[in-house]
């Protein structure tokens, strides 16, 4: 129970309810132990009757009476269980949702690290899966709790009035009746893990045969990934069979269990009526209904007793999640002026989950207003540049400046804000066209919009769409171009008007034309902004105030387009070759 003391917090911003709950439920438990009462009532009237001891007139009233009595209680007790689950479960619901933001908050602190070092599906079990486990400890685990400690002291105390040894005979078998349900909840939970594993496995392989659907006709492999899939099926359904084999024996153990409760109760009881030791046969009928309202819960001592197991150990892994500190931190509460200097000093940066070294002794620096191109083999190190500079890795060796300022003595959020970033796989949200650019700028009016648009020579595609800026992207809306992709995340960046400008590689699936097009728009935005282009072609390099070239994480070469291309290395041949390109063709 120490993993579910985190909970305690949200126990106690919602105490009122709980307070309201749990009387709730001792006061509809009372009200429904009406019912025996009433029911043995009902026996001595009968036996006063047949004996002579009431009128038949006085007999019906007095049936009359009871029966009103047994039917008011139960639906009062009816109505207040009712309000003691809206009161209980509500608050479970409460609590999920705080729990999913607390979560949820936390991933958002998190530094990239951390999710290359986890699986996506590892991420969604902890805010889905491990919620609702806890949940069901907050909500109906501490509702059939309550419910179940108040009845039994109620019923108990009641039994006892009646007949003290029919209470001790009559009870005995329930704590057997815990032992086996828990039994059977753990073998249940064990084998539903399984099953869930089984039908996680399921969808992702059709997820995937979806989006590779295209690949797959490719191929013509479409047989063979049904073999696969049936495969996957037959196994997933052999564990649901083994799921609903342990299910079965649930309800018959109950039955069994009861039916042994009552058959005491009716043989001891009546053992006890012949000796006189109980006087009205009325006692053994409301024992029976005191052992059947007792099984439920009884039985739920074992149920709970491995949901608590459960929230115990899925709140283990929330806690664990929830202590991580983020390794990129901000540790600087005050704002930070930004304009977008930036330097470069004997900069080494090396991955810690592969250990490749990316950069290695770089040196560089922009001014503000100015534009920086960054060239260089595949693998050289190009894109490394741009995220160091967003700092979503810290570095290892030398300094980043930025306005003569170490990077990690910036407030985060100040320099994140300035950043306008372009990555090199664009990535759209599944929304309008018009929210996908508005992401970079929340504030941004349809005017603005339009203008990012335009600039990122994006417009004339979306205005052909029928939705125009309205039309959704993503699953269940149309699928852009590569190099419409690109263009409308262009867009997203320069709406928010950053004091830097990182492009990385993103003019990549548009023709020469447009890319003239797209930078030529770009000089114009970027004037008093600082720009690094990060490409692998001339194209997008040649109007850069300063070019660098990296390999294998050095910089080899640094100058302009006009020193660059008299000097031989790695940018006079990639002009001649790219110039041969565009003249062949
Ligand atoms: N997130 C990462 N984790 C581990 N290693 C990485 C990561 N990103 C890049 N690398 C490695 O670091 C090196 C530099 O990668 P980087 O992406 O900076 O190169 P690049 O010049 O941008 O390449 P490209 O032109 O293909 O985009 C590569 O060897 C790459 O495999």
């Amino acid at each position: 129970m120490k993993e579910l003391q985190h909970l305690n917090k949200y126990f106690l911003k919602y105490k009122t309810h709980l307070l309201i709950g749990t009387i709730i439920t001792i006061v509809a438990r009372l009200f429904l132990l009406f019912t025996p009462r009433y029911i043995k009532q009902i026996f001595i009237i009968i036996e006063k009757y047949l004996k002579g001891g009431i009128t038949p007139e006085a007999y019906k009233y007095e049936l009359t009476e009871a029966i009103v009595y047994i039917i008011g209680a139960a639906l009062i007790g009816a109505i207040l269980t009712f309000f003691m689950r809206q009161a209980i479960i509500n608050v479970s619901r409460y609590i999920e949702f705080d729990l999913k933001n607390e979560i949820y908050e936390q991933y958002q602190k998190l530094s990239l690290n951390f999710y290359k070092k986890n699986r996506t599906g590892d991420l969604m079990n902890r805010i889905t899966e491990d919620v609702s486990r806890v949940r069901m400890y907050a909500g109906p685990a501490i509702m059939y709790s309550i419910n179940t400690i108040s009845l039994f002291i109620i019923v108990i105390i009641y039994m006892v009035n009646a007949s003290p040894k029919l209470t001790l005979y009559t009870i005995v078998p329930l704590p057997i009746l815990s032992i086996i349900i828990y039994k059977l909840s753990k073998e249940i939970h064990k084998r539903s893990t399984i099953v869930q594993e089984y039908l996680s496995k399921l969808s992702t392989f059709t997820q995937e045969s979806f989006s590779g659907i295209s690949v797959i006709k490719a191929y013509g492999i479409e047989s063979q990934t049904a073999t696969n899939f049936k495969s996957l099926a037959a196994e997933s359904k052999e564990k649901q069979i083994s799921l609903a084999k342990v299910q079965a024996w649930f309800f018959p153990m109950m039955i069994l269990l009861i039916g042994t409760s009552n058959l005491l109760v009716i043989y001891i009881g009546g053992m006890q009526y012949i000796n006189g030791e109980i006087e009205t046969i009325g006692t053994i009928a409301e024992f029976i209904i005191y052992v059947n309202m007792l099984t439920w819960p009884v039985a739920t001592v074992g149920w709970v007793t491995s949901i608590v197991q459960q929230a115990e150990a899925s709140q283990k892994r929330i806690n664990e999640f929830l202590k991580i500190e983020p390794e990129i931190k901000n540790t600087i509460e005050v704002n930070t002026k930004i304009t977008g200097n930036i330097v470069f000093k004997n900069v080494s940066f090396t991955y810690d989950d592969t250990n490749i070294q990316a950069l290695n002794d770089v040196s560089f620096s922009v001014k503000e207003g100015e534009t920086l191109a960054v060239l260089g083999k595949t693998g050289s190190g190009k894109s490394t540049i741009l995220d160091l500079i967003g700092r979503l890795y810290d570095i290892d060796k030398g300094s980043i400046i930025i306005n003569e300022t170490k990077i990690n003595e910036h407030n985060l959020t100040n320099l994140r804000d300035s950043i306008g970033y372009v990555p090199q796989d664009a990535f759209l949200f599944s929304d309008t066209i018009k929210n996908n650019i508005k992401f970079g700028n929340q504030d941004a009016n349809d005017n603005d919009v339009i203008n990012a648009a335009k600039k990122a020579q994006v417009h004339k595609n979306i205005i052909k769409f029928n939705n125009g800026y309205d039309t959704t992207l993503g699953e269940r809306g149309i699928t852009l171009s590569g190099g419409q992709k690109q263009r409308v995340s262009i867009a997203r960046a320069i709406i928010k008007s950053p004091k830097i400008l990182l492009f990385d590689d993103c003019l990549s699936a548009v023709d020469t034309e447009t890319e003239e097009k797209i930078l030529q728009g770009l000089s114009e935005i970027s004037k008093g902004k600082t720009s690094i282009i990060v490409s692998h072609r001339v194209s997008s390099a040649k109007n850069a105030d300063k070019i660098i070239i990296l390999d294998n994480g050095k910089i080899v070469q640094e100058g302009t387009h006009d020193t660059l291309i008299n000097v031989d290395g790695y940018y006079k041949h990639l002009y001649l070759k790219q110039l041969s390109e565009t003249s062949s063709k």
